[in-house]
């Protein structure tokens, strides 16, 4: 099953027909039940240290679209936490569903969210490549960020936007000048266990870095700029690079992203 998916037949339920580590020790993603969390004094706050520059691309996944960094030097790396050292930044990338009730990966409580965003790290300090980090229990650090809406109805337009980015599959775009942090809550409290890849291949390598705050998708802007994206797409029926159409504002203390 190389096509694995969402969808009955090649969906979660039956990733484990081709990939056994779906019944592992430690898989993601869990629930996480906030009064079952024992507090850590002895963890640092987590500390963020990305260098704009090193953004490359955008890509078409197929699964969802991905920006990838330049991580052949410490250029982007994040620290603190649960970590031991620097983790280098390597892509960050998106989950959401078919509607606004649930697309995030992770609950809290019970509660889905609608969407949530992954940037993924490795750690440069103790393997050679991405991929080599991958296949060992300390090798990943993915920070993990909830989003919400201020209305339902606007993650679900995310939704039909990236979709209309999905079609172009395999499509990228180069890419400059974003830092990711942007995208980060202002309060950097968090939950931390070891778990795996949410997705195929499901490798059991992920230091998990979940914070607690959400970020918030503002409803006003997204309506407009809805409009914009849509006619801009249809005029020049191009792939447009989604994020160079994420304006972080900051506002009440929460990035508000223009999600288009
Ligand atoms: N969703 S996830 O972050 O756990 N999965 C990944 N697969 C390859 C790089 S990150
Ligand atoms: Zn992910």
């Amino acid at each position: 099953m190389d096509n694995w998916g969402y969808a009955d037949h090649n969906g979660p339920k039956v990733w484990h027909e081709l990939f056994p580590l779906a019944n592992g020790e430690r898989q993601s993603p869990i629930d996480i039940v906030t009064k079952a969390a024992i507090y850590d004094p002895s963890l640092p706050p987590i500390n963020v240290d990305y260098d704009p520059s090193s953004v490359k691309l955008i890509m078409n996944s197929g699964h969802t679209f991905t920006v990838e960094f330049d991580d052949g030097e410490d250029k982007s790396v994040i620290r603190g936490g649960p970590l031991h050292g620097s983790y280098r930044l390597q892509q960050f990338h998106f989950h959401w569903g078919p509607c606004d009730d649930y697309g995030a990966e992770h609950k809290v409580d019970g509660r889905d969210y609608p969407a949530e965003l992954h940037i993924v790290h490795w750690n440069a300090e103790k393997f050679s490549s991405f991929v080599e980090a991958a296949q060992n229990p300390d090798g990943l650090a993915v920070l993990g960020i909830f989003l919400k809406v201020r209305n339902l109805i606007r993650i679900h337009l995310l939704s039909i936007c990236l979709i209309f980015l999905l079609y172009q599959d395999g499509k990228q775009s180069s890419f400059t000048n974003f830092d990711p942090s942007c995208l980060l809550p202002d309060c950097k409290e968090f939950w931390t266990y070891p778990g795996s890849l949410t997705i195929p291949p499901l490798l059991e390598s992920v230091i998990w870095i979940l914070l607690k705050e959400p970020i918030a998708v503002s409803s006003r802007q997204v309506w407009t700029s809805m409009q914009t994206f849509h006619s801009s797409c249809v005029l020049r029926g191009k792939f447009i690079n989604p994020l160079c159409l994420f304006l972080p504002l900051k506002s009440c203390n929460t990035p508000v992203l223009l999600f288009l």
